[in-house]
């Protein structure tokens, strides 16, 4: 076994002791392991995991149900050469605590420390940077076509991909690809019944269809055997024989779906039993083309609460305190926008038959479960099938129906094209909601929502709004629809502030005045007017600043703009989401539009680069996004006096 990280103190470890983990500086010790020290080592991933559960928020439930896979795989192959894939990634953490990041694991999740996702500038065993779902067997061929055109045939290439990950429509063109390239390649489909609510679709039901296989419960290969024994002779009838054989195996042998797409199929296996994982993944490793290994494991394995529950232990709250006891969740603070969208939605739905909703697999993280059980016709869970969900609303659409679909900013951009060809260029009235717009916070780069305001208004028809404050989203979403074109709706994974003031009535294109001020203006998109209104209250008795709740970024108001540049000294933007095409941009379009002069006005925003993780009160900080800076960009404008 490798000596520990040189120079980390083997003896205090933030999460626990873990000997075993504590002494791997790579993977390549497990192959040299015990059956008994395999166990032991993923006995202290789980420690590790719980115990870091009672630091912080993480994800936990799927974690422990590839911990067996996990080491199988190390032991069966040396990722520093060959190729693994996690599919989304977030069940990554058994793979960094084996690869020399033990010591380093208390930091995951928090600015500056570990991601909570696959990362190539942590380490070698990490090929690519991930969080969104699907894409796992395309880099996975990808990577097989380029090792076999570099001449390195001998890296051998696997993808892990989840049942809840399976179904996007990418892994079908990456397996309508792999089949006909014929390379080799290790496809592990981990089974657990769940994505982060139950799987949903055809190919869940196919999925447990192959799970209650013969071969599973023990009974295949005797079948097969003896059909093996079945003699084979040369006239016409044995040819029908022939063929009969074959089918009748296939069909035992399951898994048709994948091979007549020219992908083997084996399994399903247990996947906890590390021996049996290890001679399959050598066994699929032997067989020359691409192979699919089905391997069924338990979400939350090894932590019953977690087990009987995966859905609410997918990524928990904190739910142990640092002596080991359970905590319960008390909510603090006001109702985050998610709850005001949710309650929105519910009373829409209510009061127009033709509503509906359609989510892809986020019904938990949407907090929709009331509205799935309350309007169970008109909700739809597509699964992780972001394209599927527009174009199946833009058709209910065509219909006379209202749809909503409510999908997260980042996973969103999957169905671009949809929202441009079966939404915008039909005009057709979609309603968007844009949930986790905005800095998602530990999520990091993957998930934070900070390119929709320019990946939306860019399209004809399509109006985009956000609410700056709870009383707003349900005007909103009201006003959306009743409008006769695609609309879309942005707010952050946050709070969402109370004003004690009657919102002014929603008009498409129209801002709100929140407060006068004649120095200058602070004209915010969203749930930035929080921070705005604080930086005006920061600055009373220095500077008389106004405030505009901006309501839309398209259509924009001109009005606004024009009033805004023209009273005051100063303009200054604030946005939660990327400078680049952003509210920010929009405003100066609009100012030039009207010959304006634009040198007064400055934008905070997020800059050109992707933004790490790490809590989001401390990413707006260092974006100049706290009432704070806002303050000082308002201080900074006002020109010196003479
Ligand atoms: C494109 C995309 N849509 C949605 C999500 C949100 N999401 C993250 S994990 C997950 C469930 C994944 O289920 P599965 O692949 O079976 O993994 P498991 O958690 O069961 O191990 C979902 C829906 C995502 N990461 N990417
Ligand atoms: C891996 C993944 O994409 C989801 O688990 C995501 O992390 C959920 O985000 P929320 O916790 O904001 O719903
Ligand atoms: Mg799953």
């Amino acid at each position: 076994m490798k000596s520990t990280s040189p120079g980390k103190d083997t003896h205090h470890h933030p999460l626990g002791q873990h000997p075993l983990l504590a002494g791997l500086t790579d993977a390549m010790p497990l192959r040299t392991f015990t059956p008994e020290q395999l166990e032991s080592v993923g006995a202290e991933i789980r420690d590790v995991l719980c115990n870091l559960l009672a630091t912080r928020t993480a994800h936990f439930a799927s974690n422990l149900g590839v911990v067996e896979l996990c080491l199988a795989l190390h032991c069966e192959f040396d990722f520093r050469t060959d190729r693994l894939i996690w599919d989304t990634g977030h069940q990554v953490y058994p793979h960094k605590l084996v690869t020399g990041r033990y010591h380093d694991f208390p930091s995951i999740r928090t600015a500056g420390g570990l991601m909570g996702y696959p990362n190539p500038h942590e380490s070698v065993y990490d090929l690519f940077m991930t969080g969104h779902a699907g894409c796992s067997v395309s880099t996975a061929v990808g990577l097989r076509s380029g090792d076999v055109i570099g001449g390195q045939k001998n890296r051998r290439t696997v993808a892990v991909i989840g049942d809840g990950a399976f179904p996007s429509g990418i892994v079908f063109e990456a397996m309508n690809n792999a089949g006909e390239l014929g390379d080799d390649l290790t496809i592990v489909l981990n089974d657990n019944k769940m994505s982060i609510c139950p799987r949903v679709g055809s190919v869940a039901n196919y999925l447990d269809r192959l799970r209650s296989n013969p071969f599973y419960t023990g009974l295949k290969s005797e079948v097969v055997k003896l059909l093996d024994r079945v003699p084979m002779f040369g006239d016409p009838a044995e040819r029908l024989l022939a063929q009969m054989k074959e089918g009748v195996k296939a069909g035992l042998l399951g898994g048709m779906l994948f091979e007549e797409l020219g992908i083997r199929y084996v399994g399903p296996i247990d996947g906890h039993d590390i021996a049996l994982v290890r001679k399959y993944l050598l066994m699929a490793r032997e067989i020359s083309g691409p192979v699919l290994l089905h391997v069924v494991t338990e979400k939350g394995h090894g932590y019953k609460p977690a087990a009987e529950d995966p859905v609410y232990f997918h990524t928990p709250p904190a739910f142990k305190d640092s002596a080991g006891n359970l905590v319960t969740q008390k909510s603090d603070g006001l109702p985050p926008y998610t709850l005001h969208a949710r309650d929105a939605v519910r009373k829409a739905m209510a009061a127009d038959p033709r509503v509906t909703i359609t989510t892809a697999a986020m019904c938990q993280g949407n907090k929709l479960e009331p509205v799935r059980e309350k309007f169970p016709d008109r909700f739809f869970d597509v699964g992780i099938c972001e394209s599927h969900a527009v174009a199946f609303a833009a058709g209910q659409c065509k219909t006379g129906l209202r749809p909503i679909v409510d999908i997260y900013s980042t996973f969103l951009q999957r169905s671009y094209d949809q929202i441009f060809q079966e939404v915008a260029l039909q005009d057709l009235p979609v309603t968007f909601l844009l949930d986790r717009a905005g800095l998602t916070g530990p999520d990091g780069p993957t998930h934070h929502g900070l390119f929709d305001i320019g990946y939306m208004r860019v399209f004809p028809n399509m109006v985009c709004m956000a609410p700056g404050y709870a009383a707003e989203f349900e005007l909103m979403l009201q006003a959306s629809l009743g409008h006769d074109h695609p609309c879309s709706i942005r707010y952050p994974k946050a709070s969402a502030i109370q004003l004690n003031h009657d919102p002014a009535p929603i008009e498409i294109g129209k801002s709100e005045v929140i407060r006068q001020g004649t120095d200058g203006t602070i004209v915010a998109f969203g749930a930035m007017l929080e921070q705005a209104i604080a930086a005006a209250e920061l600055l009373e008795g220095d500077l008389d600043v106004g405030v505009v709740n901006a309501r839309f970024v398209k259509p924009i108001d001109e009005a606004m703009v024009r009033e805004t540049v023209v009273s005051g000294r100063f303009v200054i933007t604030v946005e939660e989401g990327a400078r680049m095409g952003g509210f920010g941009s929009a405003f100066i379009e609009s100012a030039v539009e009207q010959r304006l002069d634009t040198r007064s006005i400055r934008v905070c925003a997020l800059p050109d680069r992707f933004i790490d993780h790490g809590d989001r009160s401390e990413l707006l900080h260092e974006h100049g996004l706290s009432p704070e800076a806002i303050a000082q960009a308002c201080r900074d404008s006002v020109p010196a006096k003479v």
